[in-house]
């Protein structure tokens, strides 16, 4: 007869064998072997979002050591699945309109709502994360003597009275509108990484982002791309705001990635400008994707957003000549292999339902102040 003891050593041992074949399943894309002395510890805020997590796979790969901080807001636990336990990554579920006291060399301070449905329903979370987020980011490099690099975007430019638009350009926003939220607390963003620069010696580096696109952009975020791809894919009519007159340039994650790379690294510290110089009507881009995915939708015409800008185009000579940066995906190539990640995202939707599981799809929830919502199958609570 068995005594107590000898099963319990038996659950033991099969416990560790579980534990070991747990381990085994997991495998990890391949990183670059780093001597930890030239490892770089680096801090990703919002790494978990659709332009932080391809971040987080670059630097990974390169061998450093990864902090993501994110509030899973907008981004989701499955664009960084795949690093979860490697060793040189680390995910901390942290809002950072609280502090956070951590010890990094590099600071990619990317945290923020980017779509405009999403930054516009709460707008006062939006502010608070652009202000208060920052100044704890800068706080934390001010600290630690890290280098942070602040992902502004074009929208500092509002609605361009100057096309394309250069880095010196003031702008054309409203300071009241419905994109305030967003525009205002960029440029204020942007306004306090200098005086930490100026007043307290940190070290920062500022990229205005113009309109990017690509895998693991949220099936329903809002934006032009995601909306065209899914109507198109849905065979559903595709919606312009507007005529369609309105221009965009587009760009391609992956180049976005390699700038954002080379500006931390480079010693130029004024605003960069990162896009894509090829100007599109919004109509242009209907037709461009939906003829590339073969339907036969209809394009129709929707209310115009309220201050949405005319025009858009990046002028990239500083990048160019700073950066030695260009971009390099056309946007057939782009859409592409964009629609392809909405197809398999689609598809693995389908398959998870007939299995009777929750869908996969992100579903993005608006939240109110203190209100306890169900995020992704979890209860989060956002306080303002
Ligand atoms: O279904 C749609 C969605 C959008 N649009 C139009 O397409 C254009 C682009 O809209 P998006 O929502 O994709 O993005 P916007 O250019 O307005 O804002 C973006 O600008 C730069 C980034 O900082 C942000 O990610 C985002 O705010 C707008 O003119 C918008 O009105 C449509 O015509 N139909």
């Amino acid at each position: 007869e068995e005594t107590i003891q000898d099963l319990k050593t038996k659950i033991d041992e099969l416990k560790s064998k579980l534990e070991e074949l747990e381990k085994s399943h997991k495998v990890y894309p391949k990183v670059k072997f780093f001597p930890l002395n030239d490892q770089k510890r680096i801090l990703i805020t919002g790494g978990a979002g659709f332009v932080g997590s391809h971040l987080v796979d670059r630097l990974m790969r390169e061998g450093h050591r990864v902090t993501v901080a994110d509030n899973f807001f907008t981004g989701t636990k499955s664009n960084i699945e795949h690093w979860i336990g490697h060793p040189n990554f680390e995910l901390i579920n942290h809002d950072i309109v609280n502090p956070l006291y951590i010890e990094v060399d590099e600071i990619y301070h990317l945290a923020s709502p980017a779509s405009p449905p999403h930054y516009m329903y709460n707008p006062i979370k939006t502010i608070k994360t652009n202000t208060i987020g920052t100044i704890n980011m800068l706080g934390l490099a001010r600290r630690v003597k890290a280098r942070l690099l602040f992902t502004s975007t074009s929208e500092v430019y509002g609605d361009p009275e100057v096309h394309p638009q250069p880095e010196t350009y003031w702008g054309n926003v409203n300071p009241i509108g419905p994109r305030a939220c967003y525009d205002e607390s960029k440029r204020v963003a942007e306004a306090m990484c200098y005086a930490y620069a100026k007043q307290e010696r940190v070290q920062v580096r500022i990229a205005r982002i113009f309109n990017t696109y690509g895998p693991r952009m949220n099936l329903n975020d809002g934006r032009v791309v995601s909306n065209f791809i899914l109507q198109s894919l849905r065979n559903e009519n595709i919606t312009l705001y507007g005529d369609g007159s309105q221009t965009r340039s587009f760009q391609y994650i992956d180049d976005l990635v390699n700038g954002l790379v080379s500006l931390m690294n480079s010693n130029y510290t004024k605003p960069v400008n990162l896009g894509n110089p090829d100007e599109y009507t919004v109509h242009q881009l209907a037709t461009i994707i939906r003829d590339m995915i073969g339907n036969r939708n209809e394009i129709i015409m929707k209310e115009k957003m309220e201050d949405d800008p005319q025009r858009r185009k990046p002028d990239i000579t500083i990048a160019k000549e700073h950066l030695n940066w260009e971009p390099k995906v056309t946007l057939t190539d782009g859409i592409q292999r964009t629609v392809e990640y909405f197809r398999r995202e689609l598809n693995k939707n389908k398959n998870n339902q007939h299995n009777g599981e929750t869908s996969n799809m992100h579903n993005f929830y608006y939240l109110s102040a203190n209100e306890e919502v169900e995020v992704k199958n979890k209860n989060y609570k956002i306080e303002l």
